[in-house]
């Protein structure tokens, strides 16, 4: 039996600040499959991350996860931010960090069941933190706070789990880490989708690359995106040949 499609985006177009940023877009992640969004700067990966999770007003199109509307999955989606984005000088430990990813689960001013620290000691063991559950989040490294985050979102269980650039400025051990990791997760058939800037990573360990350029300009294994002309097109050059060494194209 094929894998289920968890997330479908259909004709999606997307306008910011009147300009269109997103048009066309015909995307499908199955359960089973990391799906990695590769693109130049301002391509429109994060827009379309944050579309999915109905934090971006859409003009055109359907978006479905597990069949229910983007706004109806909003807090039953995991998503990873950029390190950047998450409040780190807030004075709360790892553990509760990763307790907030399940805010929507428990319910405001309600405190945590067993299942929901079930949930939480779980995520802390996947990303091997469980060891540094009290520390203060500020006082974490980089590649520290990244397994809070990634933690955090698997606290809730999610349907479909979704990354943006999560192994920018990491350590070896933490990007061998989440490596492994997100290849796990899609073998226990989980659905995945993260944006990423190192294609070599990417072509290594996605089930399924997307390029994108405002709309999808190809999708397939990336043994099956070995054509120049694709990636040419992709990121609006006429020549990068580190680019296309990388990915091995015309090889
Ligand atoms: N809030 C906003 N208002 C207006 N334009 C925006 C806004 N956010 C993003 N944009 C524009 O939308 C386009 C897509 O941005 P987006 O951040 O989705 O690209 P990206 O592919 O994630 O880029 P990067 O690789 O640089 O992170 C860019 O041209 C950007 O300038």
């Amino acid at each position: 039996m094929a894998d289920k499609a968890v997330l479908k985006i259909r004709d999606l177009a997307v306008d910011l600040a009147g300009r269109q940023v997103l048009h066309d877009v015909e995307l499908t992640v199955h359960s089973g499959e990391l799906v990695s969004l590769i693109g130049p700067n301002g391509a429109g990966k994060t827009t379309l991350l944050r579309a999915v999770l109905a934090l971006t007003p859409i003009r055109r199109g359907v978006i479905t996860i597990d069949g229910r509307t983007a706004v109806e999955s909003r807090g039953r989606i995991g998503y990873v931010p950029q390190r950047h984005e998450f409040a780190w000088d807030f004075p709360i430990s790892v553990e509760k960090a990763v307790m907030s990813g399940r805010v929507h689960r428990i319910g405001w001013m309600r405190r945590p069941r067993q299942a929901d620290r079930d949930a939480v000691g779980h995520a802390l063991e996947r990303v091997d933190m469980t060891a540094l559950r009290a520390r203060p989040i500020g006082e974490l490294s980089g590649g520290q706070r990244q397994r809070v985050l990634v933690a955090r979102a698997l606290a809730l269980q999610p349907a479909l789990l979704m990354l943006d650039e999560p192994f920018t400025g990491l350590d070896v051990p933490t990007q061998e880490l989440l490596t492994t990791l997100f290849a796990q997760l899609a073998d226990e058939g989980n659905a995945l989708m993260m944006t990423t800037h190192d294609l070599a990573a990417a072509a290594g360990m996605s089930t399924r690359l997307c390029l994108l350029n405002e709309t999808v300009v190809a999708t397939g294994h990336p043994d099956e995106l070995r054509d120049p002309a694709i990636w040419l097109r992709a990121f609006g050059v006429t020549q990068s040949e580190g680019l296309l060494r990388t990915m091995g194209a015309g090889a």
